[in-house]
């Protein structure tokens, strides 16, 4: 997909700005604090129904505004013309795609693909399990078309079984309960292992671009419960004593992970910050990848403040990547890049929250 025009509004320092990004990579200069990173945010609202710099509430509108707009025109894989409109006070939201209202934010995010590489996405690969799956979510949801559907079924089994171990409700209900988890949790985990395995040769061939002598030693995905000896209905009553001693449930796609294991790495020595975030950039473009696989279109990327961390030569392999997959991306910044060099550019000056293209 390649965004044709943003429109945004009371977005933390942005009263009201209008870009027309061009199709490859869009830069956005300024100085600290100018708005570049806001810019990033709004795309990333459209695409998750949320920043990744914390809850809307927390600051993303403009201080004394009621409400933020972000506005977005693209064409999708198809060359056919697609909008969508996000209005958000902080606790309430409307939305419309292609002219009509939309009853979930859901909707909204499964018409953008983006995918969002910022100075916390080493967590991808250094931090606890929460973004791993995450990212499995995300990939699947974009790519399955009952994915969301058998999640919410998921996470409703879950929270109902959780209330009833905290209320140490053990009777006919839990029963029911566990029947229903695991009937909605065996499919979930089937869909993570095929959507990893379609992820495998893309994760590959990012990483002998990216990082030529790591070499992958393997991929793997723990379900979240001893998969391969029981069945999760077992894992279930085999854990039920515990599970009502704590109050939660322990077991399931919930508590699932997944790792990526390098050949050069055989002491899974831990990674330099720097190392970690590449590891990540590289699951994220194999994501993108697999993406344009399956749907025939690629997500909008963006990356901000990439210059941090990344020397050079991994900056230019990226950007050679993205620039031959024709992939349309926005990247901020304080300073223009040199591995820009040669590449189909359009780039913005932000300052004080005013964003004016540059000739
Ligand atoms: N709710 C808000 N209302 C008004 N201004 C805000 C709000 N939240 C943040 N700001 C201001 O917006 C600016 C933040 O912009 P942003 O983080 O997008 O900058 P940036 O150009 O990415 O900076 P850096 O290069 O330092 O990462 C800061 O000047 C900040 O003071």
């Amino acid at each position: 997909m390649h965004i044709s025009r943003l429109d945004l509004q009371d977005i933390r320092s942005i009263h009201q700005a209008r870009l027309m990004p061009g199709p490859g990579l869009n830069l956005l200069v300024g100085e600290n604090g100018a708005g570049k990173t806001s810019v990033l945010e709004a795309l990333h609202l459209l695409g998750y129904g949320r920043s990744f710099r914390g809850r809307v509430r927390d600051g993303l509108i403009r201080t004394g505004a009621e409400a933020l707009q972000v506005y977005a025109e693209w064409q999708d894989a198809a060359n056919r013309p697609r909008r969508v409109g996000l209005r958000h006070t902080g606790s309430d939201w409307t939305g419309r795609l292609d002219g009509e209202d939309v009853a979930q934010l859901g909707d909204l995010c499964a018409a953008m693909a983006v995918i969002t590489f910022e100075p916390t996405s080493h967590a991808l690969v250094s931090g606890g399990g929460d973004p791993r799956r995450r990212f499995l979510d995300w990939g699947l949801f974009h790519v399955e078309h009952d994915y969301l559907g058998q999640w919410r079924r998921y996470v409703r089994a879950l929270k109902q079984r959780n209330a009833l171990l905290k209320a140490r409700n053990a009777g006919a209900q839990l029963d029911a309960w566990d029947h229903e988890f695991a009937e909605a949790g065996e499919p979930l985990h089937r869909h993570r292992q095929t959507y990893m395995a379609a992820l495998l040769p893309h994760l590959q061939a990012v990483t002998e671009q990216l990082l030529p002598s790591f070499g992958i030693a393997a991929f793997d995905l723990q379900a979240g419960w001893k998969q391969s000896q029981m069945s999760l209905a077992d894992a279930l009553l085999l854990n039920r004593e515990r599970d009502l001693a704590l109050g939660h449930t322990g077991v399931g796609p919930h508590r699932a992970d997944w790792r990526v294991d390098f050949v050069a790495r055989p002491d899974r020595e831990p990674y330099s910050r720097g190392q970690a975030k590449l590891v990540a950039l590289a699951c994220l473009l194999a994501q993108a990848r697999q993406l344009h696989e399956a749907r025939g279109e690629w997500p909008v990327i963006l990356l901000d403040d990439f210059a941090s961390e990344l020397d050079s030569r991994h900056r230019q392999r990226v950007l050679d990547q993205l620039d031959n997959d024709g992939i349309q991306v926005f990247l901020s910044g304080v300073d223009t890049l040199p591995e820009i060099t040669g590449k189909s550019v359009t780039m913005f000056h932000v300052e004080h929250g005013q964003i004016h293209p540059a000739s």
